[in-house]
């Protein structure tokens, strides 16, 4: 039995008009989709794991260590949000060096995991451009290195298919499954399209209106005609 890399035990987050509760416990290595209709709760449960989000009640614990107290810097936990977060005056490689130093004083070293995480997401050569005429895909691509300069255990993807047409959805499945495999890391991923789950995960966490209904392996997910919620997110209609 692999340990479990992201354990929830009674989270709740509170909001002005809503409270969100949490529990799951992720293993490691684990490719998880993340899915549920808008509202339900995925961007607040990113947040908690990565530490932008306090919760009101109960514990995270992320390999093994609680995560009371600590700063998103001080987690092992790289996160690539929906709009990618590039800046627009920096070159690529600044914008991948960022993951390693957000003061940019990047020895040789550095450098070259900057250089080496651009050519495994496709993008050698690019070092030099400007984020801007990028496509969507590149863009994620660029965002995706940046997480992988920080050598983080857990991979936090905020949609990470959403601006890309399917064959580069296609493609960057396989870059997500590929690297998770080198890696060993944990990885979670925001979608809304079954496909995606199809492709590339080995388990679902499904959220509905605040909090976790289902935590299970793909396939059974995948084969699911209820409840009403999933029934309508895989494409069955309402049961
Ligand atoms: N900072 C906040 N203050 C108040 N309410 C919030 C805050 N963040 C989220 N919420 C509320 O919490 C609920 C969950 O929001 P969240 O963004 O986590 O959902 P989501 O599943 O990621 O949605 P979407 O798919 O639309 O991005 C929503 O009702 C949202 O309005």
């Amino acid at each position: 039995m692999p340990d479990i890399a992201i354990r929830l035990s009674g989270v709740t987050v509170r909001f002005a008009e809503k409270q969100l509760s949490f529990d799951c416990a992720i293993p490691e290595g684990a490719a998880v989709a993340v899915a549920g209709p808008s509202g339900a709760g995925k961007s607040t449960l990113f947040n908690v794991i990565a530490g932008f989000e306090t919760p009101a009640t109960g514990s995270v614990t992320l390999l093994g260590k609680d995560m009371a107290g600590r700063d998103p810097a001080d987690r092992p936990v790289s996160i690539v949000f929906q709009d990618n977060n590039l800046f627009a005056h920096l070159s690529v490689a600044d914008n991948v060096g960022l993951g390693i130093d957000p003061s940019l004083r990047l020895d040789a070293a550095a450098r070259q995991r900057v250089f080496a995480a651009l050519s495994r997401v496709g993008l050698g050569g690019h070092e030099r451009r400007l984020p801007g005429p990028l496509s969507g895909g590149e863009r994620q691509r660029v965002a995706l290195a940046r997480a992988l300069v920080r050598r983080r255990p857990i991979l936090l993807l905020d949609e990470p298919f959403a601006a890309l047409d399917p064959a580069m959805r296609a493609e960057m499945a396989k870059l997500l499954s590929e690297l998770t495999a080198e890696t060993g890391s944990t990885m979670l991923f925001i979608t809304h399209q079954p496909e995606d789950i199809r492709r590339l995960a080995e388990r679902v966490i499904f959220l509905e209106d605040g909090a976790i209904v289902l935590d299970e392996p793909a396939e059974d997910f995948l084969s699911r005609r209820a409840p009403p919620a999933v029934a309508r997110f895989l494409g069955h209609g309402p049961v």
